[in-house]
């Protein structure tokens, strides 16, 4: 006789008068040889453990009634309520008149059993332990197995078994907890009996019935999906909370704590990418130079992968560029925090970002995807490799920031085929394959990075190029809100903002907004309530020096640390010197071709982040790689400071161009007089005013504080000195010999700069 058929016996179906009518012939058939019949009354409950048994033997949960925490489960975790496996819906019972208490209430008619024949006692005693729900202490459940949880796994477990099983499952259910049924679970779906199962026997005690039923089926594949899917489950929670850790503590802005999502603003991002720079200027009218005809749509965080709920089995990988201080980090951020509050990406079951500062420090090593996931994320090594598999099942979301700090030439077309997550490759090729979705069953991947990462169009991946957008005008208010919390002293800082049209364009760049705060707090701190004159001290040329010196601390901290300080005046020299000369032309661009020069690109783009780099359409047919400065004003700025470097490093002029002057004011030694009126004359001679922001940046320079801040450029020459009264006579005469009333107003702009 089929053993399970014996046992199912041995245990007794108890209930003579109920037939199974679901039941096939053969299985009739082995029930009939097994039974006998007892025309005695015995009560349902002496099968098996009553869930509310208070002998100390159970720990049950006085779980809440299912139902209340079910509404928002799927199978995927969405908001719908899963299809049973007949094809029909299920809706769930909000208010059920058969809980627990009808655990207790079957049978009590029943006048003819069908019970087994009495075998030893300790051969019903190894059956029965067989189906004994192990119910531990709440004390040890993992915080992973919520109801929710634990329903949602049973049914998908309930739903891998064919219709036959599912049957069996029910009837071995019936006969071996016939006390949780008031009628015969075949008329039950599935949801109904997990549900049952969860109201009679708590999380665990439900759990271990459907193990145990399982293994007694030896539906050996099924019992596996359970028991890793419960593994998985509680290393996911695991990873959020590893996660919740790193990256869920309140961040420091300004020398103050906040919480994150105090601080952050939600910044669109562009479904396309080359949009090229802002050119908004407060003087000049500079054409867009973006590539595309057709306009392109704000997509926010939860977008980026295309629509939420599409179940696209075609590996995603997405590159999103943003230049220096646009925020990737901060999205970055905000992406990890949304998936773990499971407010985004929910079809993501593991999220692993990765920081590719972090992972350029393993480069030279050899690992496999298995390896380098437990090596950077502890609590995934809970998992065997074998649990690994990254099945169908299991959706991975790698999201990697910084991709242009990796520094290595990602060779994608060229590639090393890795398909076995337990291959050890060197990293570089690890990578390529990880990001084409070769390595891995199913992922996608989100790569953040400075526009200096190209990759070769994967066609084999579903690839799109997307471009984070910069902060709008209420954007640039609202920041200043979140980052005062006196509103007067925000209110304040945001009329000044507003009053200063070059810096209220430059705060479209979240950097930028950052230093004007940090230099209103540090006015707000040192001058109190006499900050509130309007202006501030420096300048809008120390705003722009202050956003230098965090672009170069990052180049020298975490980019090229390898360049020391001392290296950044040639490097900036270098940039102003080019600058100058495009400003001269009212050029904005620099074609690729005119600049082939790697380094310098990497220089420009990569470790400084002063310049960006954009692909713009030739007539449709092919994209030539521009760069630009990040902005017209710092393209402005890096030509000044050429300006000023050259005459506080080397006493010279940059201006004279003729040798018998080069040689008089040789003999003469350098006079700031000389260069600033050169100047002067220089910026007068373009009447579009091309030179007008170069200028004010220029005697802004030579500002008290500014001189300071730029001292480690200037090598051991002594700051300009005494040149206020020089600058304000050169500036009433220029200006009265002035014919046009902007460039006067200009020169006057000049002077506030200079503090004079
Ligand atoms: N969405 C935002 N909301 C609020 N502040 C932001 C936002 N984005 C950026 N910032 C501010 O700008 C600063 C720079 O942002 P972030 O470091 O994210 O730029 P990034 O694009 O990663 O720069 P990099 O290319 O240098 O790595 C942040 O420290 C923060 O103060």
């Amino acid at each position: 006789m089929d053993e399970a058929m014996s046992l199912d016996s041995s245990l007794g179906e108890a209930v003579s008068g109920r037939g199974h009518p679901e039941l096939n012939e053969e299985e009739e058939e082995e029930e009939e040889d097994g039974l006998y019949y007892i025309p005695e009354r015995r009560p349902s409950l002496d099968l098996g453990p009553a869930p509310m048994d208070i002998d100390g033997r159970y720990f049950m949960e006085q779980a809440l009634s299912p139902s209340q925490s079910y509404g928002s489960m799927t199978s995927e975790g969405g908001s719908t309520l899963p299809e049973d496996n007949d094809g029909f819906s299920t809706s769930l019972k909000l208010e059920r008149a058969d809980s627990f208490s009808s655990c207790y209430s079957i049978d009590s008619d029943d006048c003819e059993k069908k019970t087994p024949k009495i075998r030893s006692e300790d051969d019903v005693k190894d059956k029965t332990d067989h189906f004994q729900p192990i119910i531990k202490p709440n004390a040890n459940r993992h915080p992973s197995m919520t109801l929710a949880f634990t329903f949602k796994i049973i049914c998908d477990t309930l739903r891998k078994l064919s219709e036959g099983e599912l049957r069996r499952f029910k009837w071995v259910l019936w006969s071996q907890y016939p006390q949780s049924f008031s009628t015969s679970p075949q008329s039950m779906d599935t949801l109904d009996v997990v549900d049952r199962l969860l109201d009679c026997y708590g999380l665990e005690g439900a759990l271990d019935i459907t193990k145990n039923v399982l293994t007694y089926m030896e539906t050996r594949m099924v019992l596996n999906y359970l028991e890793l899917s419960c593994k998985r489950y509680e290393v996911q929670y695991d990873l959020r909370e590893h996660l919740r850790e790193k990256f869920c503590q309140d961040i420091s802005i300004g020398g103050e704590k906040m919480p994150f999502s105090d601080a952050y603003i939600e910044v669109p991002i562009s479904s396309k990418a080359n949009n090229g720079p802002n050119n908004e200027h407060e003087v000049l009218t500079i054409k867009k130079l973006n590539s595309h005809r057709n306009p392109h749509t704000k997509l926010f965080t939860k977008d980026i992968l295309g629509h939420e709920d599409s179940d696209s089995r075609s590996h995603s990988l997405v590159l999103l560029y943003g230049v220096a201080g646009s925020g990737k980090s901060m999205l970055f951020k905000k992406f990890v925090i949304d998936w773990i509050e499971e407010r985004s990406h929910k079809n993501a079951f593991f999220l692993f970002p990765i920081k590719c500062r972090e992972l350029k420090k393993l480069r030279g090593s050899e690992f496999s995807l298995i390896t380098l996931i437990k090596t950077l994320f502890p609590p995934m090594a809970k998992l065997e490799d074998g649990d690994l598999k990254f099945d169908r099942e299991v959706t991975s979301l790698f999201i990697l920031d910084g991709l242009d700090e990796y520094k290595a030439n990602l060779d994608f077309v060229n590639i090393t085929l890795v398909t076995d997550p337990k291959d050890k490759q060197p990293l570089d090729i690890l990578l390529v394959n990880l990001l084409r979705g070769r390595v891995h069953f199913k992922s996608d991947a989100v790569v953040l990075s400075r526009p200096a990462v190209s990759f070769c169009n994967p066609l084999d991946v579903n690839f799109q190029v997307k471009e984070l957008c910069r902060f709008g005008d209420p954007d640039k208010d609202e920041y200043f809100r979140r980052r005062f919390r006196d509103p007067d002293q925000a209110a304040r800082v945001i009329e000044y903002v507003q009053s200063q049209k070059t810096v209220h364009i430059m705060c479209h760049l979240p950097l930028f907004c950052r230093v004007v705060a940090d230099e209103w707090q540090r006015a707000f701190r040192e001058q109190g309530a006499a900050a509130a004159g309007g202006a501030l001290p420096g300048g809008i040329t120390r705003l722009y020096t202050q956003l230098l010196l965090v672009l170069l601390q990052q180049r020298w901290l975490t980019r090229a640390p390898e360049r020391s300080p001392d290296q950044h005046a040639p490097f900036l020299m270098h940039l102003g010197q080019m600058a100058l000369e495009m400003q001269e032309r009212c050029g904005f661009k620099i074609h690729q071709v005119d600049r082939d020069d790697k380094e310098w690109n990497q220089e420009a783009v990569v470790n400084s982040g002063l310049c960006n780099k954009y692909g713009l359409s030739q007539a449709g047919l092919y994209m030539l790689d521009v760069l630009t400065f990040l902005h017209p004003t710092i393209q402005e700025y890096a030509a000044a400071l050429y300006v000023y470097i050259s005459f506080r490093r080397d006493g010279k002029n940059v201006f004279e161009k003729n040798f018998k002057d080069m040689v008089l004011s040789k003999l003469k030694g350098p006079k700031a007089a000389d260069l600033y009126k050169s100047a002067v004359e220089k910026s007068l001679q373009h009447e579009d005013g091309r030179l007008d922001i170069f200028l004010r940046f220029l005697f802004g320079m030579a500002n008290a504080t500014n001189q300071q801040l730029l001292q480690p450029f200037c090598g051991s020459s002594a700051p300009i000195a005494n040149f206020a009264k020089d600058a304000t006579s050169l500036i009433s005469k220029k200006s009265r010999d002035c014919q046009h009333p902007k460039r006067r107003d200009n020169l006057q702009r000049c002077l506030e700069e200079l503090g004079a």
